[in-house]
This record gives structure tokens, sequence and C-alpha cells, in this order.
């Protein structure tokens, strides 16, 4: 294509609006300009200058920018806290919501007549005050007040419902990152408001610049007190209409030019990435972030309205998976623990706890705070802060614990490098992809050196090859800090990679706790047998010429020729599981010749069959259980019963090999 014909890409709309709606927008549009432009074609444009110049017109513009600068202020004092407040869940939140709403139902000469009530000489407060000295009504602090009365409640409205909208969990991710609330604030909750806080601000000021009646009934009308743009106006209106037009049209040019403030912020600067650690080698740096000691966990307790009523200890430096069915609890034990949901509070008798490293974090009379507990969650959204950068985000937990900015940048971008996002440090949080924020999100959890770590799906949103480089991130790191982790999973591959015991959820209850290939081996749970539908051997690998990794069986070997990325790249000696399924299996009477095949001798344990299939249990030499599928007519023709010994053929190019926890 020429260059001189590029225009850049074509944006295309992809819910377009119906005509209708745009034709009453453009009458809407004109409902607001016409009059403006029916003012603007009446103002003596070449005497403005000279009008403007009087004392009268100085004196009101003067006071009027003073006192709105004044008002909002005292909005901004006033208002951001009130917005915070009423952002948030508390009763009678809706009440307090209407109460500040009220000012703008009011016309304002009766928001005038009630401040004269209460702050007029003969008022409820302004009496008490007239007897220390202290005159309010007919002053210009009475201008503030009233400006203050009448425009508070735009800048309240307006943070408030932007704060009631932002990305959920943000300050809570904050916290559980060992941010106390200040920090919070000035971190997370302030810059994520701040373009509704300017737009807020800019409504304030524009109803401050615009009011009149309040200002008239509660101030009066004295030149350079009390006397604003509106009122002079008001006056030059009875006598000098050419006055008038000349004050109206500056008034709205410094309306416009506030509240068109706040539409043209400016552009966010890109920081360019940093140069960052070895960054083509993830897994291979060990950042040197300040570890806390890992810590036992014992969660024993119950929530009522969700069913769940759950008994379980982790120790320290234990990596546990947690399975079940959706709904069965698993996400409600990681926010009972992380301190995001508390325990149902009972009879002191019966009364649950949860203690992280010994220490009751929930329990009678306590509830820790997430920010106390040492215990980082890291969920399938990571919560990234969209306003920081990838680095500021990765050392904003060790900052957090008081490390200084230069040892926090360190640990963040060797953390980065370990999870291969070292690239990825100098873009913002809000332009990552799902699965970079997933990889950032696990480095920031790190980062913070938790006691615990508790991990809630956090590589759902991957493609199987970045799951499988952070599934190696994890083990690696895990085993090399021994941080207490508990890893909420529905993939069994990732249970074993990562975890030395799996814990079975169902219906809000364990129901089954054992080592992976203990509980695969034997389910007791029609949830673990259906995990159980893979087989699952362990073993020391071993990898020969060709690349193919093995695990032995008894006398014999299991081989896998699956082809590994380099995410999965196993090494002579490492542990592994061989991970295949009932379809793979091939069952023999007599050895079986050919090659690549595995062939394991074992004995009948049970037979099941189903829909024309059966499924034959067969325990091998290493004492292991496996299970074959075969069809009814082969396995009527194999001729063999509970008890006899039989051939197993594993086709080495069905069986995946996995790293698996030690
Ligand atoms: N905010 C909530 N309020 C009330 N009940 C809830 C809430 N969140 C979850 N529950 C209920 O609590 C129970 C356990 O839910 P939980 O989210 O812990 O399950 P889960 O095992 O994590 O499921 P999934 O695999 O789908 O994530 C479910 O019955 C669920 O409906």
């Amino acid at each position: 294509m020429p260059a001189e014909g590029r225009r850049g890409s074509r944006k295309i709309d992809p819910a377009p609006l119906p005509a209708w709606i745009a034709i009453l927008a453009v009458v809407g549009v004109c409902a607001l300009v016409l009059p403006l432009l029916g003012m603007g074609q009446r103002v003596p444009w070449t005497r403005l200058a000279s009008l403007m110049a009087t004392g009268e017109a100085r004196d009101a513009l003067w006071l009027s920018l003073r006192s709105c600068l004044a008002a909002i202020g005292v909005d901004l004092l006033l208002g951001v806290p009130l917005a915070l407040l009423l952002a948030r869940d508390w009763r009678g939140v809706r009440v307090a919501r209407v109460v500040v709403l009220l000012p703008l139902s009011l016309p304002p000469v009766v928001a005038g007549i009630a401040l004269l009530a209460t702050f007029g000489r003969r008022g409820l407060i302004g009496a008490r005050l007239e007897v220390v000295g202290v005159s309010i009504a007919f002053s210009t602090v009475a201008v503030v007040m009233a400006q203050v009365f009448v425009s508070l409640p735009f800048l309240v409205t307006t943070l408030e419902s932007a704060l009631r909208t932002r990305t959920p969990g943000l300050e809570e991710a904050a916290a559980a990152l060992g941010a106390g609330p200040s920090r919070v604030l000035a971190t997370i909750t302030a810059p994520t408001m701040m373009p509704a806080l300017a737009r807020g601000t800019a409504l304030a000021a524009a109803r401050c610049l615009g009011e009149f009646g309040a200002t008239l009934t509660f101030a009066g009308s004295l030149q350079g007190t009390t006397r604003t743009m509106p009122l002079e106006i008001y006056l030059a209106r009875e006598t000098d209409s050419d006055t008038a037009l000349a004050l109206g049209v500056v008034l709205v040019a410094v309306g416009a030019v506030v509240v068109g403030f706040t539409e043209w912020t400016p552009r966010r600067r890109r920081r360019r990435p940093r140069p960052a650690p070895d960054p083509g080698a993830p897994s291979v740096t060990m950042p040197d972030a300040p570890a806390r000691p890992a810590a036992s966990v014992l969660v024993t307790g119950q929530i009522r309205e969700r069913g769940w009523d759950v008994d379980l200890r982790v120790d320290a430096g234990e990596v546990v998976a947690v399975m079940g069915h959706n709904g069965a609890g698993k996400s409600t034990l990681a926010e009972v623990i992380a301190g995001l949901l508390g325990l149902d509070e009972l009879d002191r008798a019966e009364q649950g706890e949860v203690r992280i490293g010994g220490e009751l974090a929930d329990g009678p009379g306590t509830l820790l705070p997430p920010r106390r507990r040492g215990v980082a969650l890291l969920t399938q959204q990571p919560r990234i802060f969209g306003h920081m950068s990838v680095l500021d985000n990765v050392g904003y937990g060790p900052r957090a614990h008081g490390a200084p900015r230069a040892r926090a940048r360190r640990i963040a971008l060797e953390e980065l490098a370990a999870v291969g996002c070292a690239d990825l440090a100098g873009r913002r949080g809000d332009e990552l992809s799902g699965g970079q924020a997933a990889r950032v999100g696990l480095a920031r959890a790190l980062a913070a050196a938790p006691s615990v770590l508790i991990l809630d799906e956090p590589t759902a949103a991957l493609d199987v090859e970045s799951r499988a480089g952070v599934q190696r991130v994890l083990r690696d790191r895990l085993a090399a800090t021994g941080t207490t982790a508990i890893l909420v999973t529905h993939d069994v591959i990732d249970a074993v990679q990562v975890a030395t015991r799996l814990v079975v959820m169902d219906a809000g209850r364990v129901v089954e706790d054992g080592t992976p290939s203990g509980l695969l081996a034997s389910p007791a749970t029609g949830f673990t047998a259906r995990l159980a539908g893979v087989n699952l051997i362990r073993g020391r690998a071993s990898v020969d010429r060709d690349r193919l990794v093995s695990v032995g069986v008894g006398r014999r070997r299991l081989t896998a020729a699956l082809p590994s990325g380099p995410e999965q790249a196993i090494a002579e000696g490492d542990d592994v599981a061989l991970v295949f399924g009932p379809e793979a299996v091939a069952l023999h009477r007599e050895p079986v010749a050919g090659s690549p095949r595995t062939l394991l001798p074992g004995v009948v344990a049970g037979v099941e069959e189903t829909g024309g299939l059966v499924t034959v249990l067969a325990t091998l030499e290493s004492g292991e259980t496996i299970r074959a599928r075969i069809t009814l007519p082969a396995w009527t023709e194999l001729a063999v019963g509970v008890g006899d010994r039989l051939w197993c053929a594993i086709k080495a190019t069905q069986v995946r090999a996995v790293p698996a926890a030690l």
C-alpha cells in the first residue's frame, strides 16, 4: 500500500446505536447550545474589554473566582472522605446517600433560607456564634458556605458512583500484600479515583460559579464582599443589558474552561521497559526475596450460609492441592485462610478457629485482617494494579513490608525474570494479556514472600505452554523457598506436579486427604474415581539417547515418548509422574513382542463393565494399580478373571511425562 494512502487503521463500531438515538441526542445538544448561540449573537463583542474593566465587573469576577476556589477546597476536604465512606457497604448507607443528595433537589432559595435559619444572627448555630463575636451571614464566608452547600453533592455523588463501579478487589489485593489502610488509600484508592475526582471537582466548580439563589438569600449582595458574578449579572440586567451579556459570556467561558479541563487530561506516558537480569531464563533465577518462615495452617470451623464445615491442618512447608466439583467450597477455604471471609460466630465451645503459624487469626474475639496474616492469595483474576508499572506491582509487597525502593525493585525484577516476564517490567499493569497478568500476579505474590501462599486456580487463564511454564516456576520456587502453599485446582496434572498432598472437597467438607498417587490408586469417592480415570505412575526419570523418559516399575520400565516443550524439559534423575489414559493400555495373556511398547506384568484386581466397555484394574509388580479399558469381546477373548496374571502393553506415544513434586 502506498505510504500516502495510509490513514491508520479504520475503526469498527461493534455495537452501533440506532439512528433515532442519534437524532434525539442531536436535539439534546441543540437544546443546550442554541440559547448560548442566541446570547452570543447579542453580546457586544467589541466593547467586551471596556465593559469588564468597570469596578463592579472586576470585583464580581474576582470574588467569584476566590469564593469558588475556597468552596472547592472545602468540597475536596469534606467530599472525598464522605464519598469513600458512602462507597462502602454499611448499615444505613442508603439513608446517608439520600441525605447527601438532598441539597440537589432543593431550590437554591430554599437552601439559602435553610442556611440563614441555621447560621444567621438568630439561627440555630449563628445565635451562639454571635455571642462569641462571630457573624457569618452576609459575609464572604457565607458566600463560600452557600456554594459548598449546593456544590458538595455534585462532587460526592460523582466520586462515590465511580468508586462503586471500579474494578473490584484491588484494595483487598493490596491489603493482602501487607499494605496498611493509609498505604492502600494513597497507592491504590487515590490514583484509581483521580479521573472521577477531576470530573466531580469540575462539576462542583461549575455549580459554584453559577450559584445565585442561596448566595443572595444567605449572603446578600454587597459589592466586593458577597456580590458574585451571577448576582452582578442579575443586577446589571435591570439597568445595562450589555454589561449583563458581557459578564454572562465571561462566566460561560470560565465554566467551559473548568469543565473542559477534565475532558482533556494529559495522555498517559508509556515508560520504556527497564533492562532486567537474564530475561530469557525463566525458573533459573532464584530471587532473594526476604522470605518469612513458612507457617502451618489450621482451619476448623463452619460457614452455615455456604453449607461449609471444614477441619484441615497443613504443616509448615507443605504443598497441598485442593480439588473438588464446582461449588465444593475450595475458594471459600482460600478466602477463610486469607482473611477475606470470617468463620461463623458460634457459642464459645463450638466456635471454630483459623491459626496461621500457631497464631490465632480467626476465633473467639479475634479476626485478623488479611494484611496481618502473612498469607498471599492469588486468584484467577490476578488483580494487577492497572495504574502502576508491572515492576511497581511486583515490588508492592516488599515496599509494604518496609523494603527500600531500590531493594523492592531488585526483588521485583528478579521475580519477574523467574516467571519469564522481565521484558514487561516497564509496562503498565492494564496493558497485559490475561496470561501475562497471571504470571505477573504469581511474581507479585512470591515477591511478598508470604508465610503461606494460596493459589486459587492461578493458571486457569493460560494456554497449555504458558501453564506448563508457570507450573514449573511455581514448583521450583516453592521448593526453593519452602513456603507453605495451598493450590486450588481442577487439573490433576497441576496437583501432581506441584503438590505432595491432595485434599478432595465435596459439599463444603473434606472427603479425601492423602498423597495424589495414593488417592488416585484407591479412590474413596466418585470424584476421585473420575479423576483416577487417568493412570499415574511416579518415579525417578531416566532419559535415554532418544530423549525417551522412563521410570522403573518393578523389574521393568514404563516409557513416555510424548514430545515435551522446553518448559517441560525433564533431566536424568528428576522426579516425574507418567500419566496415561486407560485406553492406552492393551492387555495380553502372554508377553508380546514389538517396540516401542512397555510391557508390564500384572494381576487382575477388579473388573467393571459399562456400556460395552470393560475397565480392568491391574496391580503391577511395584504394587501400583492401573486401569485398562478394552471392549467386551476383547475381554471375553482374554478369558482371565480376578487374581489371574496378564501383561499390560502401554504405548509410549500415549504416555505423558510431567515433572512431579517430591
Ligand atoms: N458470596 C457468596 N455468598 C453466598 N454463598 C456463596 C458465595 N460464594 C460462594 N457461595 C456458595 O458457597 C459454596 C462454596 O462455593 P466456593 O466458591 O467455595 O466453591 P468452589 O469449590 O471454589 O467452586 P468453583 O470450583 O466453582 O470455583 C457454594 O455453594 C456457593 O454457591
